[in-house]
């Protein structure tokens, strides 16, 4: 282990019902409960967090799930301050929802820039179970992902598919850029050392 931990903070954005709260439930707490617990819009936003470890180092996970109701957008907006990372989800099952995440992407690339997108189609169950239910197809959600440089995942938080995974490289590319970002701040370091006169104060000496 490389000693001492990492933090990072993690935001979901969406659409109301697009699935963010089931999302962070399966993350955390390895469950569904939509076949119980009827839906429940969320107020404001919710917090949990989760430990992992990658490549022998601890990672906590910082999650702010917030609400999808547009009576709540100044609010979340709050929330994706300081971002990380971003899962802007959209409901596969809902075009409107897709429109919903291309806002929240505008959003992100205008006052977030150090924010990295991930894009999560959710629900995959239903339409795995019947693709006439498909309304966003696979090509246009990776075209959207693509022009942000970000990455689609499709998942479903009954079954669980890919919802570590997207986690896990949150975490992955959170390391290897503060890894990119010390080795550019060591290469400066060097160059300082090399040049020291380069940096005083011209007409000082
Ligand atoms: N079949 C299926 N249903 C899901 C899935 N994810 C969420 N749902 C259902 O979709 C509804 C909305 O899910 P939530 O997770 O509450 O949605 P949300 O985005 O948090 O909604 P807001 O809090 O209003 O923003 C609930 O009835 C969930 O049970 C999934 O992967 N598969």
């Amino acid at each position: 282990m490389s000693g001492g931990k990492v933090d990072i903070k993690v935001v979901l954005l969406g659409k109301a019902y697009a699935g963010k709260t089931s999302l962070v439930e399966r993350y955390i707490h390895n469950r569904f409960l939509g076949e119980t617990v009827p839906y429940q819009n969320t107020i404001g936003a919710a917090f949990g967090a989760k430990t992992v470890t990658v490549n022998n180092q601890n990672v906590v996970i910082g999650i702010w799930d917030t609400a999808g109701s547009e009576r709540y957008e100044a609010m979340s907006r709050i929330y994706y301050r300081g971002a990380k990372a971003a899962i802007v989800c959209y409901d596969l099952t809902d075009k409107s929802s897709f429109d919903r995440a291309r806002f929240w992407i505008g959003e992100l690339q205008k006052y977030e820039q150090g924010c990295q997108i991930y894009l999560c189609g959710t629900k995959f169950d239903i339409i795995e179970d019947n693709p006439d239910l498909r309304t966003v197809s696979e090509r246009d959600a990776h075209a959207l992902a693509l022009d942000v440089r970000g990455e689609n995942y499709e998942t479903s938080s009954k079954t669980g598919k890919d919802i570590d995974k997207i986690f896990t490289k949150i975490a992955v590319d959170y390391l290897a850029s503060k890894t990119a970002h010390k080795n550019e701040v060591d290469a400066d370091i060097v160059e300082l050392r090399k040049h020291p006169k380069k940096h005083l104060c011209q007409g000082c000496s």
